[in-house]
């Protein structure tokens, strides 16, 4: 059966904890996603860790945001990893995401437009005032000119973005919950079908997995429900 085109979100305490979730889930799923947490504690070594013996992608999610020389060095350092796909913040401007795609041309470079924890409340605060999708399309729209072939962005801004940027580029959408999962602090979210429905191409889901008695068998209903979906 082929994987369902998720990336679980291995934010884990310690690398034997994401290592067993990633062989619990990737009979099912496409990817497996290395964050903050992770990278941060254990480097590199934590790539061949969660990869294991399965030919699962990995996502390396480090959202650089610098100026555009030290993201270049960044992407550079952890392009030898041959991560499948590597963040950047959208708000980091055009130069520094096309140092980040030059830097590191076997990785796809995907950009993070607006966190999908971030309210309207929020976005008014810190100076984007408007409807959370209007902020995102531009954003969208500057990354791709920019290099970058795959962008983050929520459920609910996937159809405007698909709009603004057409096929061929990847949508990623965190912010994902099972219908009666708890939101926990993910604000523009929506289910995996809905997401799906509306054209993401990789769901990220985390803790509604991970947090789990049995990953595993979340996984595997997720996928199923998805497959059922489609
Ligand atoms: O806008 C963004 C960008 C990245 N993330 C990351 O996705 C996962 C989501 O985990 P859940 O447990 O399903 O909430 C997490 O690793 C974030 O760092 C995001 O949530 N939103």
């Amino acid at each position: 059966m082929t994987p369902a085109p998720i990336a679980v979100a291995l934010d884990a305490p310690d690398l034997e904890t994401a290592a067993r979730w990633a062989a619990l889930v990737t009979p099912h799923v496409s990817t497996v996603k290395v964050g903050l947490e992770l990278y941060l504690r254990y480097g590199p070594d934590v790539i061949a860790s969660v990869k294991g013996a399965s030919g699962v992608e990995v996502f390396l999610d480090l959202k650089l945001h610098d100026i555009p020389n030290t993201v270049a060095g960044a992407a550079r350092a952890v392009a030898r990893l041959r991560p499948a796909i590597l963040t950047v913040h959208a708000a980091g401007g055009p130069a520094m995401i096309r140092a980040a795609v030059e830097a590191a041309p076997h990785t796809e470079i995907a950009a993070v437009t607006i966190l999908t924890s971030l309210t309207e409340t929020d976005l008014d605060r810190i100076g984007l005032a408007g409807p959370a999708d209007a902020a995102v399309r531009r954003l969208a729209a500057l990354s791709v000119e920019a290099g970058a072939t795959a962008l983050v962005c929520s459920p609910h801004e996937v159809p405007a973005v698909r709009a603004e940027v057409g096929d061929g580029i990847r949508l990623i959408t965190p912010g994902v919950r099972p219908t009666g999962a708890a939101t926990q602090d993910q604000a523009r979210v929506a289910t995996p079908e809905q997401a799906l429905a509306d054209g993401a191409d990789l769901l990220v889901i985390g803790r509604p997995i991970t947090g789990s008695p049995d990953p595993g068998a979340a996984a595997a209903a997720i996928a199923a429900s998805l497959r059922r979906s489609v």
